[in-house]
C-alpha cells in the first residue's frame, strides 16, 4: 500500500510560556495508507481533536511535518487544505450554512476549491445530480432540495454535512465524533452511510469515536491515543478478534 498521509514527529502544545503549558501532541509519527479507514479512540483530552485539527491546518503545528502523497502540506492554511480535506464535526450545525437551502449547500461544497465559489444559484444538472444522490439514501431528502438546512433535523443535517464533505472525493476525510449528537438509530444510519461512501470512494479516513464497539465494527485499523501519544496501532488482523472490553482495557492500561 502506498502512503497517503504521513506525520513525522508532529508536536503541538497549548498555553506555551505560561504555567499552564502542556503538550497536546507529543512527537506523533503516523503513516496512513491510501484507503485506510482508521478509528481513533482515547480518553478526554488525549489529543484526538488536536490531531485532526493539525491535519486540517486549523492551527500551525509547533514542530514536525505533515506530508500528503509525499509532499509537505505543513505550510498550507486551513482554507488551502480544504481543497483536499473533507471534515464533519460532532455538531450538525457546523460545516453547513443554515440560511441556505440543501441544494445551495451541496452546490457550494461541489465548487469548493474552484473560483467564484460564492455563486448562489444552482445549475439544473447539479440539482438533478443532488436529487439522485439523495434519493439513493431513502430518507426523502430529495424532496427537500429547496429547504433551508437550518430547519432540517440533526440527523438529516449531518447526512448533508457528510455528503458535502465527500462530494469532491477528498484525499483525506476527518470525522470528529460525527454521530455523537444523534440518537442511536440515526447514528447507526449515518455510520452505515459513512462506511458505504468511504469504501466505495476508497477514502483515506480518520474517525474519532467514544463508542468502542463502533471503533471495532468500522474501519481497518484502530489508533489508541493517550496523553498526546499513540499508545496502540491495531491492524486489521488483531482488530478482528478484539472485544470492546479488551479495547477499553487497552485504553485504560488495565
Ligand atoms: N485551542 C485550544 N486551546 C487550548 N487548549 C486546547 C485547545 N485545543 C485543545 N486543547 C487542549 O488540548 C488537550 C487535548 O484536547 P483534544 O480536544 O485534542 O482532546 P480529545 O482527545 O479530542 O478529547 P475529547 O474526547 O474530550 O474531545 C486538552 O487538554 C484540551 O483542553
Amino acid at each position: 500500500m502506498t502512503s497517503k498521509l504521513q506525520l513525522k514527529a508532529v508536536s503541538k502544545g497549548f498555553k506555551r510560556h505560561t504555567p499552564d503549558a502542556f503538550t497536546a501532541l507529543d512527537q506523533i509519527n503516523l503513516d496512513i495508507a491510501d484507503g485506510d479507514f482508521i478509528t481513533l479512540v482515547g480518553g478526554n483530552g488525549a489529543g484526538k481533536s488536536t490531531l485532526l485539527n493539525s491535519i486540517a491546518g486549523h492551527f500551525p503545528i509547533d514542530s514536525g511535518d505533515i506530508y500528503l502523497d509525499g509532499e509537505s502540506i505543513s505550510h498550507l492554511d486551513e482554507e488551502e487544505r480544504a481543497a483536499f480535506v473533507g471534515r464533519v464535526f460532532q455538531n450538525p450545525a457546523m460545516g453547513t450554512a443554515p440560511r441556505m437551502t440543501v441544494a445551495e449547500n451541496l452546490a457550494l461544497a461541489k465548487r469548493r476549491g474552484h473560483k467564484r465559489r460564492l455563486r448562489r444559484s444552482v445549475k439544473e444538472d447539479d440539482r438533478q445530480e443532488f436529487a439522485e444522490m439523495l434519493s439513493r439514501l431513502n430518507l426523502g431528502l430529495e424532496d427537500r432540495l429547496d429547504t433551508e438546512i437550518g430547519s432540517l433535523s440533526g440527523g438529516q443535517r449531518q447526512t448533508i454535512s457528510l455528503l458535502m464533505a465527500t462530494i469532491n472525493r477528498p484525499e483525506i476525510l476527518l470525522l470528529d465524533e460525527h454521530t455523537a449528537a444523534l440518537d442511536p438509530k440515526t447514528s447507526k444510519l449515518i455510520l452505515e452511510l459513512t462506511n458505504q461512501i468511504v469504501r466505495n470512494d476508497k477514502l483515506s479516513t480518520l474517525m474519532i469515536t467514544h463508542n468502542l464497539q463502533d471503533a471495532i465494527d468500522y474501519g481497518n485499523r484502530i489508533l489508541v491515543l493517550s496523553h498526546g501519544s499513540i499508545l496502540y496501532d491495531i491492524k486489521q488482523e488483531d482488530k478482528a478478534n478484539l472485544t470492546a472490553i479488551q479495547l477499553y482495557q487497552l485504553m485504560e492500561g488495565v
